[in-house]
């Protein structure tokens, strides 16, 4: 039996206080195994960024169970949380979440280095490169179009191998060639590691290429 690699069970996330206090997720369950890809459609504020940081640990579930590569999320503190995330999960949210301070390099190979992940600088120029940014890598973020700073983020959350890879909308500033060329990209990083991925998007294609597809309407998951 293959394992779980996310298991969520009746989660629910509330945010906001008094009159803003919304119900985001109203009892979403779920499993993803190992080596699955898994696309999450849905409308605008239906719950889809929301339902990915509560799998990747930057939002605490207000009830329900959340299990991530064998961890409780909910029983982790933010450190642990932070060293999980380094070391297994790649992340790509659609604000990219630079460091404004740091090259493209080192954006993309600090966070390898903080968890001691082997040839960091290697591995952070192949993963570049790989993006179509070798030309790039001592650009700061303001030096780099909105495209460009996706892709270094892309290059982050690949480059350590992780066993999980999130990512929301990662095409959403890319023209359509260089789009397809990253997806290309996270399928085949998460097929040669035997992966998940599961990635937030508006596009069909990218839909088509996931091996499930799962909808989301109003905070629930949609049979
Ligand atoms: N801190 C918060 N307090 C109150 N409501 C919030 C908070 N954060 C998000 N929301 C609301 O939660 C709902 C779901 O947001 P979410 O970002 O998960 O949607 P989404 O499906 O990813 O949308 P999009 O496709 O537009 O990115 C939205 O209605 C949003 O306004």
């Amino acid at each position: 039996m293959t394992n779980p690699l996310i298991q969520l069970e009746d989660v629910q996330l509330t945010l906001g206080e008094g009159r803003a206090r919304t119900e985001i997720l109203r009892g979403v369950s779920l499993r993803i195994d190992e080596g699955e890809t898994v696309a999450i459609l849905g409308a605008s504020g239906s719950g889809k960024s929301s339902l990915m940081a509560v799998v990747a640990g930057l939002e605490k579930a207000s009830a329900g169970s959340v299990r991530v590569l064998g961890e409780d999320m909910g029983a982790l503190g933010e450190d642990q949380l932070a060293r999980l995330r380094g070391r297994s999960i790649g992340v790509v949210l659609q604000a990219f979440h630079l460091l404004p301070t740091m090259t493209a390099l080192q954006n993309v190979m600090v966070p390898m280095e903080l968890v001691g992940a082997p040839d960091p600088r290697a591995r952070a120029q192949a993963e570049l490169a790989a993006v179509g940014l070798a030309a790039r890598e001592n650009h700061y973020p303001a030096q780099l179009s909105g495209g460009e700073q996706q892709r270094v983020a892309i290059a982050r959350a690949t480059a350590p191998a992780p066993r999980l890879l999130l990512a929301d909308e990662p095409t959403g500033n890319l023209d359509a060639a260089t789009g397809a060329r990253i997806i290309d990209l996270l399928f085949d990083r998460v097929a040669a590691a035997g992966a998940g991925l599961v990635v937030i998007t508006h596009d069909p294609a990218v839909a088509e290429r996931a091996g499930r597809v799962l909808r989301i309407a109003d905070g629930r998951l949609a049979a």
